[in-house]
């Protein structure tokens, strides 16, 4: 049971606005009818209600043709919200609604108590009962449009057409009243017909949308099939504002000229607020920039820096900020499979395994950084303070220069080390992960490898062990050195040879220091030549295997 339109043309005397228009409104569903200002809308649906006659084809109402159907028998059948100031006289919005029940009293018009209960019905279905007792002249306008709302399902149609029923009404009234129509027209088994220029709501609840295009030609479907269709968009994008598909929304057309990778559940809203500021959401892919969505709020990855921010004033004044990057986030399928590598070159590596504390919290932490050096001189059976915070900082540091350089050498990404989380075992290894595996990309990666694992790790590391033990710096950064040149031993890349001219890497150490500590680590052959030593054919010094 449905209204059918069959080749229906609508307008007036002297002009024809609408010809053409087929489609059906099902009872059980919310049809919404869209389209721009001046098509046609109002015409149809007044056409439709029997207040100006049709100028060509059909209509039919369960069957029935609307044209052969008395006065009260089509007022039985369906009612009508109009945007048409009404002067209701000196009525109570009470007596109004109770006009919707006139086609169904006798001569007398008097009501019974069904119709009363009906009345309280429909004037409770739009929140208006604090409305009952009062003058509809007294009335504001989104008032007004609720009790004339009530007094056309006091009606109790099998049709309701509602032309701009929102028109007047407040935002929250308005997705009120519209998850009311789709209540009632599942619920009641009613066919309703509302125009509206609420697009996005009206998408989100229709069951079926009539569109009329600018040309006045009707499409009907699902809101989803004309979206795909793109005659959402064809028929209401602007300069300004595009229809997207995939969020059901009307977004800005900004000239978006970097892209950001969110993630979380706040993606989409996030996403819209970075449309403002000139970035692009993506997905997938290599992005300029990063966010995501933490315990505390949002973390903001652009440029090789991660920056916590609470809140979303806080991720659109840093979005603003950002200068176009060159480093950028890497594509999540290039970090894995480096990662991956990485993990292979260094055992005490792995991904999302130990959430916690990040490493960059240790060297500012005296009595970790303490343990961790009496642990080591447990484990070695030295009593030297010195060479036990040595031996265990150089560790740290091979791991560091494996992971970085692995993930260089296995995919052109830097994991993101400033975020590797650590946990100390008893013997004092140091175990590294990356809970959240992320990383960049660059043209060149030297600067953003120099700044975070020299930068931001081994400087910071030196300082903090300096503080807890006197070690010479000279020979933390020989280590480090060392450390580096064993990790390009496994993982050999231009970069990493590059690193090595960084001047405290550079002055750190003779060759046979450098070898000797390197070979320590990396276990290699206690005598003999070691062919992938970056120190040329040298001579491998024989010593005992590592217990670093
Ligand atoms: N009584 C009338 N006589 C002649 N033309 C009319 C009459 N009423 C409206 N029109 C014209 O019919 C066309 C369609 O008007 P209608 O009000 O149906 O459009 P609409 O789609 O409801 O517009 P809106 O979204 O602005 O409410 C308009 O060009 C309008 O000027």
């Amino acid at each position: 049971m449905s209204l059918h339109l069959r080749d229906l043309a609508v307008g007036y005397r002297k002009r024809t606005i609408l010809t053409g228009l087929n489609a059906t409104a099902e009872r059980g569903e919310l049809t919404v009818l869209l389209g721009p200002n001046g098509v046609g809308k109002s015409t149809l649906l007044r056409t439709l209600a029997g207040l100006q006659p049709a100028l060509g084809g059909a209509m039919h109402l369960d069957g029935a043709d609307l044209d052969e159907l008395s006065h009260t028998d089509r007022a039985r059948r369906m009612a009508v919200v109009l945007t048409d100031r009404v002067s209701p006289g000196l009525l109570t919005a009470r007596e109004l609604v109770g006009f919707g029940r006139h086609p169904h009293t006798g001569f007398t018009g008097a009501l019974t108590s069904h119709d009363h209960s009906i009345v309280d019905w429909a004037i409770d279905a739009v929140a208006g009962t604090h409305l009952a007792g009062r003058d509809v002249s007294e009335l504001s306008d989104g008032e007004r449009q609720r009790v004339l709302t009530a007094r056309a399902l006091a009606q109790e149609p099998g049709l309701l057409l509602l032309d701009e029923p929102s028109a007047f009404l407040d935002a929250p009234s308005r997705v009120a009243l519209t998850g009311l129509l789709r209540t009632l027209a599942s619920e009641r088994d009613l066919a309703i017909v509302v125009s509206t220029h609420e697009l996005e709501l009206a998408l989100r609840v229709a069951d079926a949308v009539w569109l009329l295009d600018h040309e006045g030609v009707l499409h009907t479907g699902p809101p989803e099939q004309l979206a795909l269709d793109g005659v959402i968009s064809a028929t209401f994008d602007t300069d300004e504002l595009r229809f997207d598909l995939t969020a059901g929304t009307f977004v800005l057309r900004c000239a978006t000229t970097r892209t950001c990778r969110v993630l979380g559940t706040d993606a989409a809203v996030l996403g819209r607020a970075l449309s403002r500021t000139g970035w692009a959401s993506s997905t997938s892919g290599t992005a300029d920039a990063e966010i995501r969505q933490t315990a505390n709020g949002y973390l903001g990855l652009a440029d090789g820096k991660s920056t916590d921010l609470p809140d979303v004033a806080a991720v659109v004044s840093w979005a603003r900020k950002q200068p176009v990057p060159v480093v950028r986030r890497a594509d999540p399928a290039d970090v894995a499979t480096a990662l991956a590598r990485a993990s292979a070159f260094s055992p005490y590596f792995a991904v999302d395994d130990i959430p916690g504390r990040t490493l960059g919290s240790i060297y500012a932490d005296r009595d970790a950084l303490t343990e961790a050096v009496r642990r080591t001189g447990l484990r070695l059976g030295v009593t030297e303070a010195r060479v036990a915070a040595s031996t265990w900082q150089f560790g740290l540091a091979a791991r560091l220069w494996s992971i970085a350089l692995g993930t260089v050498a296995a995919g052109d990404v830097v994991a993101d080390l400033d975020r590797l989380c650590y946990r100390l075992d008893d013997d004092a290894t140091i175990r590294l992960s990356l809970p959240e595996p992320g990383g960049w990309t660059a043209p060149d990666l030297t600067p953003l490898l120099t700044r975070i694992v020299i930068d931001e790790h081994l400087r910071p590391l030196h300082e903090g062990l300096r503080k807890v033990v006197p070690v010479a710096e000279g020979l933390l950064w020989g280590n480090a050195a060392a450390a580096l040149h064993g990790a390009l031993r496994l993982a050999p890349t231009e970069l990493g040879k590059q690193l090595l001219a960084t001047p405290e890497l550079a002055n750190a150490l003779s060759p046979q220091g450098i070898r000797r500590s390197c070979c320590l680590f990396y276990r290699t052959p206690t005598s003999g030549t070691c062919g992938d030593c970056p120190l040329d054919g040298a001579t491998v010094v024989t010593m005992k295997e590592s217990t670093a």
